[in-house]
């Protein structure tokens, strides 16, 4: 299968959350991180997200530094990546950020079974694509990705997607900055959550490399994904 080269890029507090028991988004980084994070964003083709993050954060995920976005105009693109949604149902509000804020596409990633009056209102603002009838197929999505050009794809969380595609085998790198801060709770969402793999199972990752940027650490995996 065809896809793009996929990397999951997240914050967690040094016990491995990424947000706290409420959903609600914590600041886990400081100013360098934030820039690094937006050096990614800027050298990505898409940056995705699951619906579970757009109602618990609703990220505008732009690119927000004025000298990168210069620099991708420069080069014929537009100022922010595509920026895509996995939604099964065509839950995202026509007024989220990701629609409002920041010029560039929007793609809805649905399944066959979302409501269609859901679906008529998010072709208004994105474009929609369909894969999986009941929730949407991850690996069916990242080939229509690659087929419309998407060749460095982004994964910006939350928990859920972290799993589903870690899971089906489809993410090749993870970058993880571990900050300074323990967030605690037993229901608050880990670095990937999902049902976990069976018995004794694990993914295997390699260390390409750890640096402390402020009073954190990022930590850069490959996966070594099942062939
Ligand atoms: N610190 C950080 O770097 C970050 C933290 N976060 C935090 O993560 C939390 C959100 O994570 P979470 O609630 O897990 O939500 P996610 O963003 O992971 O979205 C999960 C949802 O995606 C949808 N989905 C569609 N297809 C699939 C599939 N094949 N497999 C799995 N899910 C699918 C499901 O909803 P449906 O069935 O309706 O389609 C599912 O509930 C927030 O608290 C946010 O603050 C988020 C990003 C970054
Ligand atoms: N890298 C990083 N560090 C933190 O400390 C964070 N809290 C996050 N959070 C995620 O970034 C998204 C916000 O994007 P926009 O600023 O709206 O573009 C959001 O989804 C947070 O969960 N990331």
């Amino acid at each position: 299968m065809d896809r793009p080269f996929i990397f999951i890029n997240s914050a967690m507090s040094a016990d491995g959350k990424i947000s706290t028991w409420q959903r609600k988004q914590v600041r886990i980084s400081g100013a360098i991180d934030f820039d690094r994070v937006d050096r990614l964003r800027c050298g990505s083709d898409a940056i995705m997200v699951g619906i579970g993050t757009v109602l618990a954060d609703d990220p505008s995920l732009t690119v927000k530094s004025v000298q990168r976005k210069i620099e991708r105009k420069e080069k014929g693109f537009d100022e922010n990546p595509v920026r895509v949604i996995i939604d099964s149902q065509a839950r995202t509000p026509i007024d989220a950020d990701i629609f409002k804020k920041g010029e560039g596409r929007r793609i809805v990633v649905v399944s066959s079974s979302a409501p269609s009056e859901n679906v008529k209102a998010l072709r208004r603002k994105a474009m929609v694509i369909i894969a999986g009838e009941s929730r949407v197929d991850l690996p069916d999505a990242m080939e229509q990705l690659y087929l419309l050009g998407i060749n460095r794809l982004m994964v910006e969380g939350g928990a859920t997607l972290n799993w589903a595609m870690l899971s089906s085998g489809l993410v090749d790198e993870i970058y993880t900055f571990v900050g300074n801060v323990i967030i605690g709770g037993q229901v608050a969402p880990t670095l990937v959550d999902g049902e976990g793999f069976k018995d004794t199972s694990t993914l295997p990752l390699e260390l390409i490399s750890a640096e402390k940027i402020e009073q954190g650490i990022l930590l850069k995996w490959k996966v070594l994904n099942f062939q």
